[in-house]
């Protein structure tokens, strides 16, 4: 049986060509062809071997993550990557490691935040990693609330701990370090320092600074192999042009200088990662997937005709439960695609003076970062009941895609939270509007309130929820009602804040609203684009409604509520959503395959591409250290001795 391609009758029946649909997953012929050799590259080289991972101790998991950067640098530069090929090679290696914060936080920050002169001083170092950086915002007693982290930055500093930034515990030799900046007694809010903490020489941690790492995080291995670390500083000294000087300035006499520009830039880090996570989101998702549709391909269970079970992908149910979770992955991708477009826009803006779209780019990243990881680490977790009892097994690689998925709910900024910012940004936007201020970019639907206020869904038939126009029109009549509907009711409060906090579970889901039409818009939107290739478009169209669908069924008590859809026309999108699965049936299987992933990178025996998952479950429980020897050691002290005291209690 080894080598049989069990999956292939599936994949002869799809009715679109994969190889097409590979280019339009990756985003550009280019970047299918990078990532595709880069994943090889990776997958083909014993060094990067990670189904060892679960049976090593904290100590030698982390060790072989530095070995494992180590040599990724090392190709690096024997290989000449570019840029790109670097992230992706990394992005492959499939670790989380210090050098996620130095790429992904540390260098964003220099380049954002520095002057010219401190962008020359301090990048060649960090791209030759001859220094490794780390982001060190979150302190032990705030995370969330940035305005009210402790830490001081004076000509008289007091101590204070950092907690929880990655890289800092063990590797990072420089930190970005978040610090109110007080000078001539006055108190100017939080800014961005370059502070050194270890030995260029001998890697010791510097005077006055005690560091450490945070201890054992959740799961087994998973996000264990990243060193997030605590930091005391004690009366540290650094020089004034270590604080990034790029939006304000401290003169050599001490006076504060704020060049006209929001104070919000020096929140600009965080906007870029929220856009990457929401990328990594269709990442993770798509992962998951991958694995549960091919296992769930293969796995048969009751239902016997002709002496065969059924394949458990062929129950509604299994269906759908599946089949949104696979439309949710290329969801997020377009999505965040469309996003790292808004993030290139709107940086072109802020080099030109232009501010207006920031507060639309910080909602954007803030709301979708909170449901596409929400989502994504929720469809990982079904995925995993999605494989039965195998799921729970660390080979089927679910657990561990879980464990290490789940903070980013938390990271960069608690869900919550985010979409709490969501909500400001549309309660003022719907106060705007009597003022006559016309909504732009994605609240553009609010400019036609009056007829959203008033219109009524044209759904007759099952079919008519394959029209994008009256899906559309759905998300944005039941988004813009909850919004007004929040905004009313927070005028009957004489004071704002105290209504916000009252109402916020309510405006957290208008947040959540107003995000997934974003999401339902931007797909829609993808497919009025050109989509070559035979019958990918149409696949895409299929998935499209079913994200739509799904999530109006998902939420439909919004939809009822606010009477935006009757009960008959909610029970026709529930016809038209099961219609949908039984035509993506045939085509599950090329549609996770379009993902390119090697079985190296999804890291499971239940997604391996050629669907031969018995023998090699079976093997692999033999490869467990606890199956080194018939008898386990402890047999002589614990279950010989119980073993015999039963015997001699049965004789009495
Ligand atoms: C690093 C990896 C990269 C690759 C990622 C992809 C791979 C995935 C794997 C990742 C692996 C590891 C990643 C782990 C990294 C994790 C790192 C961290 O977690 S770093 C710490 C992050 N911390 C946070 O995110 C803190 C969250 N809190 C905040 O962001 C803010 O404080 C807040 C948004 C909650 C603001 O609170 P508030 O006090 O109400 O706001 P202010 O008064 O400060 O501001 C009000 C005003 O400003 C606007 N605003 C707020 N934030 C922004 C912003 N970022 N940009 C623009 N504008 C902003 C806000 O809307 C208000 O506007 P008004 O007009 O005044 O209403
Ligand atoms: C794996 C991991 C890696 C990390 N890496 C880094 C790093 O590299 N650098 C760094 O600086 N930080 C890092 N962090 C810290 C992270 O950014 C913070 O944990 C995060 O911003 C949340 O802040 P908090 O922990 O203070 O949560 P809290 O704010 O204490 O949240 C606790 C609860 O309170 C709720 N809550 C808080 N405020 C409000 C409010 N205003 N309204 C309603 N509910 C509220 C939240 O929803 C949540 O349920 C990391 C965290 C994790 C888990």
């Amino acid at each position: 049986m080894e080598g049989v391609d069990h999956l292939a009758h599936e994949r002869n029946r799809s009715q679109f060509d994969v190889n097409d649909m590979k280019i339009v997953w990756a985003g550009s012929r280019e970047a299918f062809e990078v990532s595709d050799r880069m994943s090889r590259l990776v997958a083909n080289d014993p060094a990067f071997r990670k189904d060892n991972r679960v049976h090593l101790t904290r100590k030698e998991l982390f060790k072989n993550t530095l070995r494992k950067a180590a040599y990724a640098w090392k190709k690096i530069i024997e290989l000449k990557l570019s840029e790109e090929e670097a992230g992706r090679l990394r992005f492959f290696v499939d670790e989380p490691a210090y050098t996620d914060l130095h790429w992904g936080m540390f260098v964003p920050f220099l380049k954002g935040q520095g002057t010219e002169e401190q962008l020359q001083k301090w990048l060649p170092l960090a791209y030759k990693m001859q220094i490794i950086g780390c982001y060190a915002q979150t302190e032990l007693g705030h995370g969330s609330n940035v305005q009210w982290l402790e830490t001081t930055a004076t000509f008289d500093p007091k101590t204070d701990e950092f907690w929880w930034p990655g890289g800092l515990g063990k590797v990072s030799t420089h930190a970005v370090v978040f610090a109110r900046l007080i000078t001539n007694g006055r108190d100017y809010g939080v800014h961005g320092f370059i502070v050194q903490i270890r030995s260029l020489d001998d890697h010791s941690v510097l005077p006055g600074i005690t560091i450490g790492d945070i201890g054992v995080k959740f799961g087994n291995g998973a996000y264990n192999t990243m060193d997030n670390g605590v930091m005391h500083f004690d009366h540290i000294r650094i020089p004034r042009n270590q604080l990034l000087m790029r939006f304000s300035q401290v003169t050599r006499e001490g006076k504060y200088v704020q060049s006209d520009v929001p104070r919000q830039l020096v929140y600009g880090t965080m906007v870029y990662v929220r856009k990457t996570i929401v990328i990594d989101a269709s990442n993770a998702l798509s992962r998951a997937v991958c694995i549960a549709t091919r296992y769930s391909a293969v796995r048969r269970q009751f239902g016997s005709q002709d002496g065969v079970e059924t394949q458990v992908i062929n129950y509604k149910t299994q269906q759908s439960r599946l089949f949104p979770l696979l439309a949710s992955a290329y969801a997020f991708r377009f999505v965040g695609e469309w996003l790292q477009w808004l993030y290139t826009d709107v940086t072109q803006r802020l080099a030109a003076n232009d501010f207006s779209t920031l507060p639309e780019a910080h909602a954007c990243t803030a709301g979708l970062k909170s449901i596409t990881t929400a989502a994504t680490a929720d469809g990982i977790e079904e995925c995993r009941k999605l494989c039965g009892g195998h799921g729970y097994l660390c080979s089927s690689g679910l657990p561990e895609l879980f464990a290490v998925y789940v903070p980013a709910c938390t990271y960069e900024g608690d869900n919550v939270v985010l979409l709490l910012q969501v909500a400001r940004f549309l309660v003022k936007t719907v106060s705007q509007l009597v003022s006559g201020k016309k909504p732009v970019g994605t609240t553009a639907y609010m400019g036609r309130l009056q007829h959203l206020m008033e219109s009524t869904c044209k759904v007759q038939k099952a079919e008519d929820w394959l029209n994008p126009s009256i899906v559309l029109e759905a998300f944005e009549v039941r988004s813009a009602r909850m919004s007004v509907e929040c905004a009313k009711r927070l005028s009957q409060f004489t004071n704002q804040e105290e209504g916000f906090h009252e109402l916020s579970p309510s405006l957290v889901e208008a947040a959540v609203a107003h995000c997934q039409l974003i999401i339902v818009a931007k797909f829609i939107e993808k497919l009025q684009g050109d989509i070559p290739g035979n019958g990918v478009k149409d696949q895409l169209q299929k998935l499209c409604s079913i994200y739509a669908l799904f999530t109006l069924h998902k939420h439909l008590g919004d939809f009822l509520s606010t009477s935006t859809i009757t009960p008959k026309q909610a029970s026709l999108a529930d016809d038209q959503l099961r219609s949908l699965y039984a035509q993506v049936r045939p085509n599950a299987v090329a549609l996770v395959d379009a993902f390119n992933y090697t079985d190296h990178y999804l890291g499971s025996i239940l997604g391996r591409y050629d669907g031969n998952v018995y023998p090699n479950l079976y093997d692999e429980a033999w490869k467990d250290p606890m199956n080194d020897t018939a008898v386990p050691d402890g047999y002589h002290e614990y279950i010989k001795p119980l073993l015999k005291q039963q015997l001699r209690n049965s004789r009495l």
